[in-house]
């Protein structure tokens, strides 16, 4: 038995086909304008009015375990992912004990596979517990099936071990995954350096200690060859840097937020621990400069960069709160309300960014709809919506700035490997 939806508006190699789709053993087996349910074999699902995308891609998620199970759990973070209308994440290895070695890589692969709510790639971590000292195993770990080396959370201060683990992974076919900062430029900022930080009168950070961080690293990227990707974009300098990375032929690639594509310092208010992320919401030229390189190609993909904290650790304030905001249960709708609805991109350049554009530029293959592929699928309903309450959220992290926006384009159904993953119907009966 498999399953068809029906009457759906489904978005296969770059265009749009209404009708029907059928999934048997995983994969996509049809998709016709009308398919025959003989003996009602298959589970019948109407889309009507509904659009089907490939499952989204989010290349920057924290599910916090082992270590922080407070915050969130394999089990909470991969059911946020589906209720998101994600089928596929990568994991960040700020854990405790960081991900750093083989056995590590096989316990959250393991593990998330068994929960089977979406597929789950882990990041090792660049250096031995993320000291920046000496460098992890990286073999070791991409042969445990990691899919890139990251120190996420804290940029490699030292110019010699980076350019070491660039050698290295370039060696091993892998991807760096930059968090770039440095520190001393950094300091003991808690927002951006800029009007907020001042009327607030606390400390900032400055673009600098993103971007001259950057700058060190797409030369190294440049002279070693490797494949380096940037996280979490955020000034306007480091888009200009990597468009003339790019423009030069080196091989780099590039993911903004949500949040920083939407919000600006100008946002920050109470709870203020809900505004504050690393890196910080900047200002609004940079916000603008940061739609235009995603517009561009400059930057390839949007990712949340889902960081999960307890409601006690963001209650602290501004000074003492974690860095990090939730974003996995509002990426599309916020994306598809504040970028699509008005018309500053179009529905198929979003999809582009959190399906197709990621599974390219890591290999993977997934982020299509066609047939004979594996059935990893969302479903959304364009046209519902709903004001952001993160008690509703599975995520244990209700850390968002985005309380009471109301949006569109919510996720209903997600589809993994051609089992309903998440359903909003189910979810709605139960609640
Ligand atoms: N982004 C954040 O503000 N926090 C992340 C770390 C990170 O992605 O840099 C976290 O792990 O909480
Ligand atoms: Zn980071």
């Amino acid at each position: 038995m498999g399953i068809i939806i029906r009457h759906g508006k489904i978005w296969s190699k770059n265009q749009w086909f209404i009708g029907d789709l059928l999934i048997e053993k995983g994969m996509i087996q049809a998709i016709e304008q009308k398919l025959d349910n003989k003996n009602h074999l298959h589970q019948v699902i109407d889309a009507k009015g509904k659009i089907i995308i490939p499952g989204l891609i989010d290349i920057h998620v924290h599910l916090r375990e082992p270590g922080f199970e407070q915050k969130e759990t394999i089990e909470t973070g991969t059911k946020a992912a589906a209720k998101g209308g994600f089928t596929t994440i990568f994991a960040m290895p700020n854990t405790n004990p960081v991900m750093d070695c083989p056995d590590l890589i096989t316990f959250l692969k393991e593990k998330s596979k068994a929960l089977g709510y979406v597929k789950v790639y882990p990041i090792g971590a660049i250096t031995h517990k993320q000291e920046g000292k000496e460098l992890a195993n990286l073999l070791g770990m991409k042969k445990q099936g990691a899919v890139g080396f990251s120190d996420d959370g804290k940029g490699v201060q030292s110019t010699s071990l980076m350019i070491k683990a660039m050698e290295t992974a370039k060696l091993l076919d892998m991807p760096i995954i930059a968090h770039v900062e440095d520190h001393h430029l950094a300091g003991k900022g808690v927002i951006h350096m800029g009007e907020t930080a001042k009327q607030l009168q606390v400390q900032g950070i400055p673009s600098e200690a993103e971007y001259l961080q950057l700058e060190r690293d797409l030369m190294l990227a440049e002279s070693t060859g490797v494949h380096y990707h940037v996280c979490h974009v955020s000034s306007k300098e480091s888009v200009q840097l990597i468009r003339n990375a790019k423009a030069k032929g080196v091989n780099v690639t590039a993911e903004v937020t949500p949040h920083h594509l939407l919000l600006t310092e100008k946002d920050i208010q109470p709870p203020y621990g809900h505004y504050k992320m690393n890196p910080p919401l900047r200002t609004e030229e940079d916000r603008l400069a940061l739609i235009e390189g995603l517009i561009d190609g400059t930057i390839d993909v949007i990712a949340t960069d889902h960081a999960p904290h307890t409601e006690d650790e963001k209650q602290r304030g501004l000074l003492d709160a974690p860095f990090g905001i939730v974003g996995l249960e509002t990426a599309f709708p916020l994306l598809y309300t504040h970028l699509v609805m008005k018309k500053l991109v179009s529905l198929e350049q979003l999809i582009e960014w959190v399906t197709r554009k990621p599974a390219e530029i890591f290999g993977l293959q997934v982020g299509e709809i066609a047939v004979g592929l594996p059935a990893d699928l969302a479903v959304i309903d364009l046209e519902q919506s709903k004001s952001v309450d993160p008690v509703t959220f599975a995520s244990k992290g209700k850390n968002t700035p985005f309380t009471g926006w109301n949006l569109y384009g919510w996720p209903v159904m997600t589809i993994v490997e051609g089992k309903i993953s998440w359903e909003q119907e189910v979810e709605n009966r139960y609640a």
